[in-house]
């Protein structure tokens, strides 16, 4: 029976090996990490992450050939293939501070299958690394080998939050890259029939470990431009009385751009785009490249530009100040169908407006009263460190409240914000939230889920972005 094992139990690691346990019975996995929390709970009823479809997989194959655990060494020992997914934050200190990625746990990581090998062993590439970072693996793990023989593989995910396991069930593609060695390619193939369980062998994709690692930071690259560039739209549309909308469905009618991933947002969020592409620009700058580096800044200036447009859309539009009123904010997850926050533009919204002294009241279905406090109050990047190295006890921010409900969250409120599009949102009884609030009645939609008209036929001033302008929002112009 081939053995996996998964360092790194996380958003990736689990769904991915429960999915592979799932597709592949003959096949044992084991999923470690060093979190205890985190593995309790995947050996539980309440698993550590909010998937559609996840609970359903694990509860098929946990206890027959998918095991969670936190004796990390004893199944990197016993496995055959061992992938790695643990955190590669971005570098908070030193070398490329802000923008390299870091890659302590993963050298650990490398460090510790050195150590505890008794065998040979394909070591994969999970988690988004740099360009060359299977070079650096190798050297750690060759330099302690024993006699043992290590391939290294780069296999990157490409799975959304949200929508993991039909990802994982069906993707556009599996990327694997190996060394071009008959013990490199022989090493891809035992990957390709792992994957060749349910994937069509014409969607497996191999290249050299140079190309695979790229890509991964390429795509998100792509789809993250995609993004900053309907957003730099929407600020001309609102300037111009254009649609957003109806641009966006214009230009994706073409079958050369295609309409997905053009909806305009408030921002994008997410633990890997900002993460990703700031990666992306350290190794253009190592590299010699700043033009192409400052290219791929740009994605990152444009959310950055749409994050504080929004912020000042709305300050702007009440009176200029937003001190000791009430805003409700709908959504704090960084889309819908997840309980993840990592990066949620809500953070940087929320922010803005604590900034400018608004008491908030936020309502999220997925994410809790603990977890908004700790965003809210922990520094830049903290958030992509394992559990245990994240800030235990956060200074509570005063002038938020969570609640459990959006009428309760917009009770008295002066103005309501859209984060994450939510489908509850879309069909919440506006009448009675305007009835409820103090007037006038805002609502800012950042995801452009509700019927702008039908709201403005009740009372309320609406923002949708991209789209033409209330006379209210024409007259008190905001600069961003
Ligand atoms: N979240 C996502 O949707 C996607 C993430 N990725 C990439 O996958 C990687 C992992 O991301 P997530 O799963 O979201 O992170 P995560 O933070 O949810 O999980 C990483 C896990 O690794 C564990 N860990 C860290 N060092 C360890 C060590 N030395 N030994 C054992 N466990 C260790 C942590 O405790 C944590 O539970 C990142 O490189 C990310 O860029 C790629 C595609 C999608
Ligand atoms: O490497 C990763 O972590 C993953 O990053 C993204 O997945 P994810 O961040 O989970 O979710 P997306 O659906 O890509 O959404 C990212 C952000 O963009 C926003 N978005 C997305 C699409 C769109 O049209 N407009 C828009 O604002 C979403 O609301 C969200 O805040 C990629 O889609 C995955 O392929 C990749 O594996």
């Amino acid at each position: 029976m081939v053995k996996i094992c998964c360092i790194g139990a996380g958003y990736v690691g689990g769904p991915t090996m429960a999915v592979i346990a799932l597709k592949c019975p003959k096949v044992e996995v084991a999923v470690v990490d060093i979190s205890v929390p985190r593995i309790t709970a995947w050996n539980s009823d309440q698993l550590p992450i909010y998937e559609p479809g996840l609970d359903d997989v694990v509860k098929q194959c946990r206890g027959k050939n998918l095991f969670f655990s936190t004796d990390v060494e004893k199944h990197v020992a016993e496995a055959d293939i061992v992938f790695v997914s643990v955190n590669t934050p971005t570098k908070t200190r030193g070398l490329g501070a802000g923008k390299a990625a870091d890659l302590t746990y993963w050298e650990s990581a490398a460090r510790m299958i050195a150590d505890v090998s008794k065998s040979d062993k394909i070591v994969v590439e999970k988690s988004t690394v740099p360009v060359k970072t299977a070079e650096a693996i190798e050297k750690i793990l060759t330099h302690n080998s024993k006699g043992i023989n290590y391939q290294i593989l780069s296999n990157p995910e490409f799975l959304a939050e949200g929508t993991a396991i039909k990802d994982l069930f069906n993707p556009d593609r599996v990327l694997i890259g190996g060394r071009e060695t008959p013990e490199g390619l022989k090493a891809v193939n035992a990957l390709k029939d792992v994957y060749a369980q349910w994937v069509p062998e014409d969607r497996i994709i191999t290249t050299n470990l140079w190309s695979a690692e790229l890509s991964k930071l390429a795509a998100n690259a792509f789809l993250a431009q995609r993004i900053s560039s309907v957003n730099a739209m929407s600020a001309l549309c609102e300037a111009t009385g254009a649609d957003v909308a109806q641009v966006s469905y214009a230009v994706g009618t073409d079958s050369r751009i295609g309409p997905k991933f053009l909806n305009a947002s408030v921002g994008f969020g997410g633990s890997c785009f900002q993460k990703d592409i700031l990666n992306l620009v350290y190794i253009c700058e190592c590299n010699g490249l700043p033009e192409v580096a400052e290219y791929w800044r740009q994605v990152i200036k444009i959310n950055d530009y749409q994050k504080n447009r929004f912020v000042n859309r709305i300050v702007a539009s009440m009176f200029n100040t937003v001190a000791n009123k009430k805003v409700a904010i709908l959504g704090f997850a960084f889309k819908k169908d997840t309980g993840d926050t990592r990066e949620t533009p809500a953070i940087d919204v929320c922010k803005g407006l604590l900034g400018d002294k608004a008491q908030l009241s936020i309502y999220d279905p997925q994410v809790t009263e603990d977890q908004i406090q700790r965003d809210l109050s922990m520094n830049k990047f903290d958030w992509d460190h394992p559990l245990h190295l994240q800030p235990m006890s956060p200074t509570t921010v005063k002038k938020v409240h969570c609640v459990w409900d959006a009428y309760d969250a917009t009770k008295d409120a002066h103005a309501v914000c859209i984060l994450t599009e939510w489908d509850e949102f879309k069909n919440l009884d506006f009448q009675r939230i305007y009835d409820n609030m103090q007037k006038p009645a805002f609502v800012f939609d950042g995801r452009n889920v509700v019927d702008a008209n039908k709201l403005r036929e009740i009372g309320f001033i609406v923002y949708s972005i991209g789209k033409p302008l209330d006379a209210w929002l024409k007259d008190m112009p905001a600069v961003a």
